[in-house]
């Protein structure tokens, strides 16, 4: 497998073809190193091959399992869904950072919230907080609901379908987005992994990419509570341009953008005063 998925240019054809193996045996990857003399039942080998010839073709490992870790969490994708991406942990982190106690109620938004992976990991690391994710995409807005149903969190949380925070009244003290944030001209040169598999209506945004900033940016006086702050992902290089149209309506930028595990500034604080 591992031969394969190398000549088709796998960036990580070991680490591919131990979790597709443990899929289709159904166990887990650990597992194989004490399971390495066993023969493979012929179903699995047949499910093991099919398997194989989809991460060749290009589609990424975690559509093919059906589920990705973010945070602490285990999401379910859907093909309406981004596969959530480690890059968007910094916009978690950044959020806490911004709120540090753990006893405040707060009221968080997470705008174009995809499989729920931001708003479960806030949800599950502030107890006292409550929170509404909302997607364009029904799909989306179902998975989410599944993720956050999962991690035990549907108490807390609500999932809606809408054109960002247009229906939305307010007194949110954290909104956070990780938007679409690619140009146009960008999505031929993405790989097949993304371009292929990740649903366009969560890559583009636009001539520059920043289309979704200044529809969330002109939503946010209105949606934060006074002393409120936002926590937005930024593609690579968008900093100053997301940070002008936060502070052409209002906010107060916090600080240079934290970095992400790459050093590509990714997620920008603002607040509402
Ligand atoms: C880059 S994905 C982020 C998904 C998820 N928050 C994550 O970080 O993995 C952007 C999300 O915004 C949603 N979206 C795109 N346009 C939207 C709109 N006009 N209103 C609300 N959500 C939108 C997409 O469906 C997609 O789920």
């Amino acid at each position: 497998m591992t031969t394969a998925l190398a000549a088709a240019g796998c960036q990580t054809p070991d680490l591919d073809a131990r979790l597709l193996l443990a899929h289709a045996l159904a166990t887990d990857p650990g597992d194989l190193f004490t399971r390495g003399e066993e023969p493979v039942p012929a179903a699995a080998e047949a499910a093991a091959e099919a398997f194989l010839a989809r991460r060749a073709a290009g589609e990424p490992v975690g559509r093919i399992l059906g589920h990705r870790a973010f945070w602490s969490l285990d999401l379910l994708l859907s093909p309406d869904t981004l596969e959530p991406r480690p890059d968007t942990e910094t916009v978690v982190e950044a959020a806490l950072d911004m709120f540090p106690d753990v006893a405040v109620p707060l009221r968080i938004l997470d705008l174009g919230t995809g499989t729920g992976a931001i708003l479960a990991a806030l949800l599950l690391e502030r107890p006292r907080a409550t929170g509404i994710g909302l997607d364009r995409s029904e799909g989306a807005a179902r998975t989410a609901r599944d993720n956050l149903a999962r991690a035990g969190l549907t108490p807390r949380a609500s999932v809606l379908v809408g054109d960002w925070g247009a229906a939305l009244a307010g007194g949110f003290d954290l909104v956070v987005s990780n938007p679409p944030y690619i140009t146009a001209g960008e999505m031929a040169g993405l790989s097949r992994e993304v371009r292929l598999f990740d649903p366009a209506l969560a890559l583009v945004a636009g001539e520059d990419g920043l289309d979704a900033y200044r529809a969330i940016a002109a939503g946010l006086p209105r949606l934060l509570r006074p002393g409120g702050g936002a926590v937005l992902e930024l593609g690579a290089g968008q900093e100053a341009s997301v940070a002008a149209l936060l502070r052409a309506r209002g906010l107060a930028v916090c600080g240079p953008a934290r970095r992400d595990l790459g050093g590509v500034p990714r997620a920008l604080a603002a607040r509402i005063a």
